[in-house]
């Protein structure tokens, strides 16, 4: 099994490209981020071309998070943004080599404008990220954590793809965010392998580090390389004491358990 470093949540106390080669001397196999904008994008290239790590995927800015934003592409009021959002996620993503770029749907009511807006900003997202033969991923995210998030359930990103019919569409499937919304985590992933597009992992409730909690990870992961899952799996987690490299303690034998 091959493991990914998010560094959006792993070693913030560095800069994102130093993030990156702290990665690969931990043995991570890839990467991936956040909001990596106000970083030039020749750096954080110039860091994967020297690791030779390569980055799978970066996320469309929330908005404005400290007014409750956590994305823009369903909010049907704030389309334009949402657009602008998506073709710099795509130019910063395609500069840096990412292959996915996720689209952050946002908090809505649940109607059907939201969907109907959140289906616009995507088949644009579609268009232009193929364009740069990138895939645009789709998150279910929690609603303890974010609430009122548009996109929570795994069947809801399924019917979304559907409806869309493109071929670089796919889901995110977080195990953290999906455990604490549905759990059957197994079969959820079998039944729609062919949609999935990207795994991360964390422990649940606290989202520490996939040792622990309420997940058995060397089973999960077992179970998922059984199903012919060979990418490599998103370790996004907080580090439970803030400090990544002291808490890396998980990787080696959950690596060496699946192989
Ligand atoms: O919160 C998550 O889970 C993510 O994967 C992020 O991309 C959202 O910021
Ligand atoms: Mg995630």
């Amino acid at each position: 099994m091959l493991f990914s470093a998010n560094i959006g949540f792993l070693y913030t106390d560095l800069p994102l490209p130093d993030r990156i080669r702290a990665a690969k001397r931990a043995g991570f196999d890839a990467v991936e981020c956040h909001f990596p904008y106000d970083v030039p994008v020749a750096e954080m290239r110039a860091a994967l071309d020297e690791t030779g790590l390569p980055m799978l995927g970066l996320n469309t800015v929330p908005g404005n998070p400290a007014a409750g934003d956590f994305g823009l592409a369903a909010l049907p009021d704030r389309a334009e943004e949402a657009a602008a959002a998506v073709r710099q996620a795509v130019e910063y993503g395609a500069a840096m080599g990412a292959a996915n770029v996720h689209v952050m749907a946002g908090r809505t009511d649940g109607g059907a404008a939201a969907e109907q807006a959140y289906r616009a900003t995507l088949g644009l997202a579609c268009d232009l990220a193929a364009e740069k033969g990138m895939t645009v991923l789709i998150e279910p995210i929690n609603r303890r954590d974010v609430a009122g998030y548009h996109l929570a359930h795994v069947e809801q990103a399924a019917e979304t793809i559907a409806a869309l019919g493109r071929d670089n569409l796919r889901i995110m499937f977080d195990c953290y965010h999906t455990q604490i919304m549905q759990g059957d985590l197994i079969r959820r992933f079998q039944t729609h392998l062919p949609l999935v597009g990207h795994v991360q992992i964390a422990a649940v409730p606290d989202r520490g580090e996939p040792d622990g909690g309420e997940i058995c990870f060397e089973r999960l992961l077992a179970a998922f390389a059984t199903a012919g899952w060979k990418a490599p799996v998103g370790a996004e987690y907080k580090p439970r004491g803030g400090d990544t490299e002291v808490g890396l303690g998980w990787l080696a034998p959950l690596r060496a358990a699946l192989t």
